[in-house]
């Protein structure tokens, strides 16, 4: 690539990233904004949309470590980000043309941590039980040697930044390798199977030369590449597969639900888990679903179409008693901070204690329509113990008439008595916790 394009894309880029600044601690819906901002460059094509979104997204992911550089030095922190973000087509030409004279980004945050300080801090990260291996100098001093010209005074490089340090209260695991590194990575194209015959989908994709890994434990789930723009494919068009991370489509995974009752998904949204829930199900079965969004169900329902699944109603008032309940609750979102990084530094304390309280809410809300011997199955994407562990004690504690189940199959995640949690690095997914609660017959 020229380097003057790549300067050019640097300047537009770091003019996104000053209009998006103020609004980086304060806005839930940064995205939205996100997404705004680049619609509103009719001047740029869809692969360099992709650059700045990717771009966007790493300087969100890596905010403490690149923020004091923007203040001091923009260009560097444009070099920094490029070399940050995730290797895709549309990032490699601009991070070859910036950082020609950096070596390759290593995978680990403790490698990138090491080499960052070396470069651009002049001294080893801080970060003592993260710090490199003793090999590790020898490359460094190889092949990434201080650049005094681009030293920055009182810069700071610690993994344990790239999450708030109140969060470790909440999970100390996150702060630990493989879980920091996945949380600060680009999360996968995790797709779901929902049809009968898996060559229909495929062939599809094999004509379109796209390659995926399967999960051994869950044959519908298939991880492709991460440019496969799955939404662009007849399979999708037709409802043929779903786009679900994979952690997500473990959630249903622990509990035991066979064909056939009557369930209530009460907390809908779009409808992931409510899809899922309707094909394990099968025709004897059925899925009432409600959401407090009335425009969120519409998109459930044309997903639902989408899939030819005809045991699912949209409902805003649920019946009276139901087999099963699934309370995939609202929540911090702490399990996807990778997609929605921002929220690392929107999410506060208090955040969670108020989710804790709506959380708590609901599900004592739809106790009573759980029949006898049925199962309540709660759910958050949520890693912090307060929405988690803590809320499904308080609601035993209330409601002796339920017992926590054991997962049927934890799926590489932890029970911890009550729940599973499955953490972000030890299937590089997103992260979720989930609760079967049995109903006494
Ligand atoms: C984690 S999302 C659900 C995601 C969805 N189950 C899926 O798999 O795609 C939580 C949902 O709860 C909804 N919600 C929030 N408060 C609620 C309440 N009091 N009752 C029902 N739904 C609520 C939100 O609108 C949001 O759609």
């Amino acid at each position: 690539m020229n380097p003057s394009i790549a300067a050019n894309q640097q300047r537009l880029f770091l003019a996104f990233v000053a209009e998006l600044r103020p609004h980086v601690r304060r806005d839930s819906a940064l995205p939205r904004r996100i997404k705004e901002l680049l619609a509103r460059q009719r001047a740029i094509g869809s692969r360099d949309r992709k650059l700045y979104r990717e771009l966007i997204y790493t300087w969100l992911r890596f905010l403490p470590w690149t923020d004091p550089l923007l203040d001091q030095d923009p260009a560097l922190a444009g070099k920094v980000i490029a070399w940050l973000a995730p290797e895709l087509k549309a990032t490699s030409h601009y991070r070859a043309a910036l950082c020609a004279d950096w070596p390759v980004a290593p995978a680990s945050l403790a490698e990138k941590a090491a080499m960052l300080t070396a470069r651009v801090a002049g001294a080893q990260p801080a970060d003592a039980p993260f710090a490199v291996p003793r090999a590790e100098p020898t490359r460094l001093e190889a092949g990434f040697q201080p650049d005094p010209s681009s030293q920055v005074s009182g810069l700071r490089i610690q993994v344990s930044d790239l999450l708030p340090a109140w969060f470790a209260e909440h999970c100390p695991a996150a702060f630990q390798p493989p879980h920091l590194d996945a949380i600060n990575s680009r999360a996968n194209v995790w797709v779901r199977l929902q049809c009968n015959d898996r060559n229909i989908v495929l062939d599809e994709f094999r004509a379109k030369q796209w390659t995926w890994e399967t999960a051994a434990d869950f044959p519908d789930a298939l991880c492709l590449p991460p440019n496969a723009e799955v939404a662009n494919t007849d399979a999708y068009r037709r409802g043929f597969v779903e786009i679900q991370d994979l952690g997500s489509q473990l959630v249903l995974a622990t509990a035991p639900i066979p064909p056939g009752g009557r369930w209530l998904d009460a907390c809908a949204g779009a409808g992931g888990k409510t899809l899922q829930l309707a094909r394990l199900l099968s025709d004897v079965g059925h899925v009432d679903a409600t959401d407090i969004r009335p425009e969120i169900l519409e998109e459930l329902r044309d997903r639902a179409q989408r899939a030819r699944l005809t045991n699912v109603r949209i409902t805003n008032i649920p019946e009276a008693a139901y087999d099963g309940i699934l309370v995939d609750a609202p929540c911090s979102g702490s399990g996807t901070w990778r997609r929605q990084p921002h929220l690392k530094w929107y999410v506060k304390p208090e955040t969670i204690s108020s989710f804790a309280k709506t959380q708590l809410a609901i599900l004592t809300a739809h106790a009573p329509r759980v029949k006898p011997g049925g199962v309540l199955i709660y759910a958050t994407c949520s890693l912090s113990h307060h929405e988690n562990h803590d809320v499904v004690a308080a609601f035993l504690q209330a409601h002796p008439q339920f017992k926590a189940v054991p997962a049927a199959d934890t799926h590489g995640g932890t029970f911890d008595g009550l729940g599973t949690t499955l953490l972000p690095g030890t299937r590089n997914t997103d992260g979720f916790y989930v609760a079967t609660l049995r109903a006494s017959a």
